[in-house]
């Protein structure tokens, strides 16, 4: 790797459980390996809330370090605080559940930390935008780890239907996410209320982003908001929303999109969402999470479909989250307080549909997680 003309952001790791792991681990990946030439990272401090000797774990074992071949340990640190403290931090990974997104963003931000928070950003549409605010006004860089959305597929995805416009005008999108935890019990993040479990917040939004992806973003559509209908089945011992599902009008674009998300079944298809225009069709491949591949299918006349054609993408020898990690990089290295693939009107809008959606079916979480502080 030749990093000496490479800007290197400087990380620390807050939380430590599954996808800290996926993310920290993308972090060591050398960029080469992307073509990455123009930026590099260094995990310089892990925290733990549950103690020191946990932070220090992970770097052992779940990062394999000794292994790796890297010049200097990361800083195991048994608090967030304790972490925020030091100078060698400039931007912080957040990873911990729904709930605590928000405390813990603002934590960063007073602290004067750069921050890229995991999904869902907050709870509500009034946290996301506070958080926004007080990342302007302190010149700090926020982001929101919707990681897909700097996928290289995801961009080709983007530059066929809306500007090369494979498909013509595009008419409607079907997207979904179905998972199954086989070990989940009702403490799980995903089934409890106080963590703000809920299959919207978790899984709906990767159908929800590609229908933004596809529809809303489509020049046609000229960014207008959709009118949205929803329907939503509670879980009936927690109450969090298990099955979830929305129609959108997109009256600009003139299309409909239709998501469904839930935590109980599996989406069985390997094609989780289907986008459809007056050409035929374009199919992206599993996971919703993490796209692989795509497949077009465009039609000889009204009654009859040609050739599929399959375009797959190599995710280069990691998660595939190193493409978020190198935009914040860049962005740092550049002076900038938002991503451009990803800036924090999207994830204000994302956060207001899903206020909209809970609203309608009265779907709340404790006052606890949902308030804001502004002083
Ligand atoms: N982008 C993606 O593909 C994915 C994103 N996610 C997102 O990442 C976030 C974390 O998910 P995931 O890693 O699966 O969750 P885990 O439960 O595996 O880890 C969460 C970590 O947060 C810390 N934590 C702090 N307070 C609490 C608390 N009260 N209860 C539980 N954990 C706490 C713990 O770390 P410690 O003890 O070290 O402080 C814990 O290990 C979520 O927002 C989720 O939506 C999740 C999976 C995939
Ligand atoms: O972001 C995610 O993607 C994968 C899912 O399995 C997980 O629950 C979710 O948090």
């Amino acid at each position: 790797m030749n990093t000496s003309r490479a800007y290197t952001a400087r990380w620390g790791i807050l939380a430590t459980g599954g996808i800290a792991k996926k993310f920290a681990g993308d972090l060591l990946v050398d960029p080469a390996t992307r073509d990455a030439q123009d930026v590099c990272h260094q995990i310089v401090a892990v925290a733990s809330s549950s103690s020191a000797e946990r932070a220090q774990a992970f770097i052992e074992s779940d990062l394999e370090w000794a292994a790796r071949n890297k010049a200097e340990k990361p800083h195991a640190y048994g608090s967030y605080e304790e972490m925020l403290k030091d100078k060698q931090v400039q931007i912080v990974y957040v990873a911990t559940p729904h709930s605590h997104h928000y405390a813990n963003v603002l934590q960063c931000l007073d602290a004067g930390k750069h921050v890229c928070c995991e999904k869902p950003f907050t709870i509500n549409a009034m946290q996301t935008k506070h958080l926004v605010d007080v990342a302007r006004s302190k010149k700090l860089f926020l982001m929101e780890a919707m990681w897909i959305r700097f996928f290289p597929i995801v961009r080709e995805i983007q530059r066929l239907l809306h500007q090369e416009k494979v498909l013509g005008k595009l008419h409607r999108a079907h997207s979904e996410l179905g998972v199954h935890f086989d070990n989940a019990t009702l403490e799980h993040r995903l089934l409890n209320p106080e963590l703000g479990g809920g299959a919207l917040l978790d899984l709906g939004i990767y159908p929800l982003t590609w229908q933004l992806l596809t529809l809303f973003e489509d020049p046609s559509n000229e960014r207008q908001a959709p009118r949205i209908t929803s329907n939503v089945l509670k879980h009936p011992v927690t109450g969090v929303d298990e099955f979830t599902s929305l129609i959108f009008n997109f009256e600009k674009g003139h299309t409909q999109g239709i998501m469904t998300a839930n935590f109980t079944v599996r989406t069985h298809s390997q094609q989780h969402t289907l986008i459809q225009g007056e050409k035929g069709d374009l199919t992206v491949h599993w996971a919703p999470f993490r796209p692989t591949a795509f497949t077009i299918t465009l039609r000889k006349n009204s009654d009859e479909l040609g050739e599929p054609k399959t375009t797959e993408f190599d995710i280069p020898g990691g998660h595939g989250m190193f493409w978020e990690a190198d935009a914040c990089a860049r962005a740092l290295r550049d002076g900038k307080f938002e991503a451009d693939l990803h800036p924090l009107s999207n994830s204000i809008f994302t956060m207001e549909i899903m206020d909209q959606v809970r609203a309608s079916a009265n779907l709340k979480y404790p006052q606890s997680i949902e308030a804001v502080h502004r002083s």
